[in-house]
């Protein structure tokens, strides 16, 4: 078991805290965490229409990967999403509409002018979700460089994962400084990032230190390395996720995750620093949507054990959500 040492910078005052790296935070921090999501979550009410509790764009799906953004794509509308938008290579398009006549499908990642295309959509979105199942051909990652330049120049919140985090090794200058950025790496993702941007050894006795030091060398860009414990750092703070999960280690999990924090990062942006303590909101929306799947992936596994697919997990997102967060 090793030992991390992790600045906290909190509401101007500069905190200096050593943690053992497998400690989970109290039941206090994580009743405190629980209740500044709750904070974020948009009350429900007669008077909204259709649209305001959030318009998701999954950036994803090729030839070979069709799960991975219908994962993504299905969990943000679970999550309370109300419409969810596919940007897919055209391929992938009739098979992920298939799986579900709830997503709204455009077959044009693969197209020459694919960056204007999604821009035509960026208005009426709220956030992007970029990389589940986007594979790594080299045509669809410069339509997402583009995708990108053109979401940052509107100031759109982007979760980047999967091969998304891909292209960010490649050009890592495509989401340096931007603040409404947050990174999704699982273990390999995460090894990848630093490699790029750090350029140097990894101190693997200190998992947090190395988040907090990979947001800051980012510019302060939300990271959240997912793993045995999800550590998540805004280049200020680290916060941990340990809520109880499963061992069942299935692939999907991670979209689920992306997906739910496309919608949370919108509604913590909408909801602004008061609603989190100061904390930074898009910190509080990983907490949330990492909190939330590893939730999701317990409750399943309690019902289907070693069988628990992500469809599984994806099914148990509404009462996850309402045990964790619904008062
Ligand atoms: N149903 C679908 O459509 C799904 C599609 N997906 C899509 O697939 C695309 C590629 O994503 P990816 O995650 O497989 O790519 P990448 O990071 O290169 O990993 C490659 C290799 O790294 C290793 N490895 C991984 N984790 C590790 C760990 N914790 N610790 C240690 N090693 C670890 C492991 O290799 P091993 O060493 O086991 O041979 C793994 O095979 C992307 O578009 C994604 O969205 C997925 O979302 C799933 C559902
Ligand atoms: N060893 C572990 N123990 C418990 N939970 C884990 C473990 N590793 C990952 N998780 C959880 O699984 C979820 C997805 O993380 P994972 O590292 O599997 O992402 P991924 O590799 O990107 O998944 P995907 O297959 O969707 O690409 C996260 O909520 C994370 O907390
Ligand atoms: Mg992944």
């Amino acid at each position: 078991m090793g030992v991390g040492g992790v600045t906290l910078a909190a509401r101007g005052r500069v905190l200096q805290r050593t943690f053992s790296l497998y400690e989970t935070h109290s039941l206090k921090d994580m009743e405190h965490y629980v209740n500044l999501v709750r904070n974020i979550v948009p009350a429900p009410s007669a008077k909204k229409h259709k649209g305001q509790d959030g318009r998701i764009g999954v950036v994803g799906g090729c030839q070979e990967y069709t799960g991975a953004p219908y994962f993504a794509a299905i969990s943000a509308l679970k999550v309370g999403a109300d419409l969810v938008h596919v940007f897919c290579a055209r391929e992938a398009a009739p098979v992920i509409k298939s799986y579900s006549p709830e997503l709204i499908v455009h077959p044009i990642l693969d197209s020459r002018d694919a960056a204007q295309e999604v821009e035509k959509w960026l208005p009426r979105l709220h956030s992007l979700v970029v990389g589940p199942g986007l594979g790594r051909d080299d045509l669809l990652l410069n339509s997402v460089g583009g995708i990108l330049e053109v979401s940052k120049a509107r100031g759109l919140p982007v979760v980047i994962d999967a091969d998304g985090l891909w292209l960010v090794a490649q050009q890592p200058t495509l989401i340096q400084g931007y603040q409404k950025a947050v990174l999704t790496p699982n273990h390999i993702e995460f090894s990848r990032l630093w490699e790029a941007v750090i350029k140097g050894p990894m101190d693997t006795k200190d998992d947090s230190g190395c988040v907090l030091r990979l947001s800051q060398a980012l510019g302060n860009v939300t990271v959240v390395r997912k793993g045995e414990q999800d550590l998540m750092s805004d280049g200020q703070q680290v916060l941990v996720c340990n809520q109880k999960g499963s061992s069942r280690r299935c692939g999907g999990q991670g979209d689920l995750l992306s997906g739910s924090l496309g919608v949370m990062a919108h509604w913590a942006l909408l909801a602004g620093p008061e609603r989190t303590d100061s904390i930074s909101p898009l910190l509080v929306a990983a907490w949330g949507a990492c909190t939330l799947t590893r939730e999701c992936n317990q409750q399943a596994f309690q019902k289907h054990g070693r069988s628990t697919t992500t469809s599984d997990m994806i099914t148990e997102v509404g009462a996850a959500f309402s045990k964790l967060f619904e008062t």
